[in-house]
């Protein structure tokens, strides 16, 4: 027998901050994480390891389909093992997420990856981060937020995190690479990115991450009763 396993999502653009806020949701209540995005920048590494044509639609629905990637928990890191090789480090490079913005793109290919990303629904509960998690993937979900911040507040926050990398980077360059991804997330045919009609719209461009956190865990609150 099945049991309901209740979801929130939290969809939103590059930088607006889901990753940190869905890591923090999903420790203090216990729940399972999904990070739909690294399933699409895995797919991204995959096709380009096997030198396939990241347009080709016709060769990433096999690929996408027979993906054989592992999440490892390790302490607060997650490692992801692509065909028995840690691609973790790779996977977060801007290329890669630019690559997975393009094989995400294809109807075909999310429709490949929908069964995977909803196995993840399991008890005691799940919270999806992504940018269809409440449109596509969880459309009965019980708590929706959709994350928001200005571009250019998510392409500062995304310069701090890779300087603290150590990684050399250029505000206009990268500003420009969120726009143009945002662009291709929002207008694409299928699954494009936009808050669901019952989704709370957060925008955190003046919030910090604790400020984002209360409010997000008192919405909650209000939807659910075991979130208290
Ligand atoms: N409200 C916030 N204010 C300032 N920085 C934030 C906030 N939320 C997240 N960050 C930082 O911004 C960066 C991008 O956040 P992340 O959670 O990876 O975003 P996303 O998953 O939406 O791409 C991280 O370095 C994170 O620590
Ligand atoms: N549910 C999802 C999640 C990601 N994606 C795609 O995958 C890319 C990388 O997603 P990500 O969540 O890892 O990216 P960041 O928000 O961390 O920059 C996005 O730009 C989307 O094109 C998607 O189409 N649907």
């Amino acid at each position: 027998m099945s049991t309901h396993a209740p979801v929130i999502t939290v969809d939103g653009p590059s930088g607006a901050g889901k990753g940190t806020l869905c890591m923090l949701l999903a420790e203090k209540l216990g729940w399972h994480l999904l990070d739909s995005g690294a399933i699409y920048r895995v797919l991204a590494l995959a096709a380009i390891h096997h030198g396939v044509d990241p347009d080709s639609e016709d060769a990433l629905v096999p690929l996408a389909a027979h993906l054989d990637v592992q999440f490892k928990a390790e302490g607060e890191l997650v490692k992801v093992i692509l065909e028995g090789e840690d691609v973790s480090s790779e996977l977060r490079k801007e290329e890669t997420g630019m690559a997975a913005s393009k094989v995400a793109a294809l109807p075909r290919v999310r429709e490949a990856l929908l069964r995977r990303q909803r196995a993840f629904a399991d008890a005691p509960g799940l919270v999806a981060d992504g940018r269809d998690m409440g449109t596509v993937v969880f459309p009965k979900a019980e708590v929706k937020i959709f994350l928001d911040a200005s571009a250019e507040e998510r392409a500062q926050r995304r310069m701090n995190q890779l300087q603290l990398k150590g990684l050399d980077v250029n505000f206009d360059r990268l500003l420009s690479e969120i726009q143009e991804r945002d662009d291709r997330d929002r207008n694409r045919a299928v699954a494009p990115l936009r808050p669901a009609d019952d989704a709370l719209v957060l925008d955190s461009t003046s919030l910090n991450i604790e400020q984002v956190l209360e409010q997000a865990l008192s919405y909650i609150e209000s939807k659910l009763t075991v979130a208290s």
